[in-house]
């Protein structure tokens, strides 16, 4: 549950500054600064292996910064204690691509596990807040199943409902729709935005699904090759000029086949250009 914010409500809840990291010699992000405001939803996009589940994970205070600094809630990540880093991960609520539910519990009790975790409230109480969250995510009245008994989609409205069981300030979803028929995916999307009507909370969701990200965001990251392209509204990024973004959005990339006469036809009118 949310704890007495000392932020004003207009102070962003993550702030990226300048942020390099690397994998051994490889740079990965290269002076990566953003950051997200209070109930806002930020997506974050790019191609494959732009470096988007690595920003994710400096995000969420996995990774020390080679340089530069992530602050969340207006904290340095790199520079709090333990119990400090644990006060802030009470606050962050995570759903990762398997949805990723015990299959040894019942909805339910997966559900109340981060109140059991980090709580101590009463075994009545806990049952009250999980099924508010169930009821959130459509899910009233399935507490009692045992996840092999949920669809695809199920499992990971019931994995959203833990991510908030503790109220979290900032919720991130990596990939929600991946493995999802596009009508749940949408479901998915729908309930993100419902998640951010219901509750003050601040959502970061990384995804290459184009028509998830212009439903949901209030403002869209493009990542290329571990830098920012582009920070900006959907309408911003739909209308970006930038070549790298318009591949981006319409689905080409370098690794991709491509159409020889579509790519003779470029060619030949760059050379005229130049
Ligand atoms: N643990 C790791 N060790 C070494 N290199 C890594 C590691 N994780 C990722 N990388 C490299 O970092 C770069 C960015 O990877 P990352 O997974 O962040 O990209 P991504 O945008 O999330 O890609 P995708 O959409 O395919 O998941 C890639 O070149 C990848 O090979």
């Amino acid at each position: 549950m949310n704890t007495t914010l000392p932020e004003t409500s207009t102070q962003p809840v993550i702030e990226v500054d300048n942020l390099v990291t690397y994998y051994g010699d490889q740079k990965i992000l290269d002076d990566v600064s953003l950051s997200v405001a209070p109930g806002e939803i930020m997506v974050i996009m790019g191609g494959s292996g732009s470096g988007k589940s690595t920003l994710l994970r400096y995000l969420l205070g996995l990774h020390r910064a080679d340089s530069g600094e992530v602050r969340l809630f207006g904290k340095c990540v790199n520079s709090l204690s333990s119990h400090e880093w644990m006060e802030i991960r009470k606050r962050i609520g995570v759903s990762f691509q398997g949805g990723a539910l015990f299959n040894s519990m019942t909805v339910g009790e997966n559900v109340r596990m981060p109140l059991r975790e980090h709580t101590a409230l009463d075994e009545n109480t806990m049952k009250i807040m999980s099924r508010m969250k169930l009821e959130v995510v459509n899910m009233a009245g399935y507490e009692h199943l045992m996840p092999a008994q949920l669809s695809g989609g199920m499992i990971k409205r019931a994995a959203l409902a833990r991510a908030i069981v503790m109220d979290p300030g900032i919720l991130f979803f990596d990939e929600p729709s991946a493995g999802l028929d596009p009508v749940v995916a949408a479901d998915l999307d729908n309930l993100i935005l419902r998640i951010r009507e219901a509750m003050p909370v601040s959502i970061v969701v990384v995804t290459h699904e184009l028509d998830s990200a212009f439903k949901i965001a209030d403002r869209i990251t493009v990542l290329d090759r571990g830098r920012i392209l582009m920070v900006g509204s959907v309408e911003e990024v739909r209308n970006s000029d930038n070549p790298r973004i318009r591949n981006l959005l319409t689905r080409t990339s370098e690794d991709e086949p491509v159409d020889a006469d579509d790519y003779l036809h470029r060619l030949t009118e760059g050379a005229m250009r130049f």
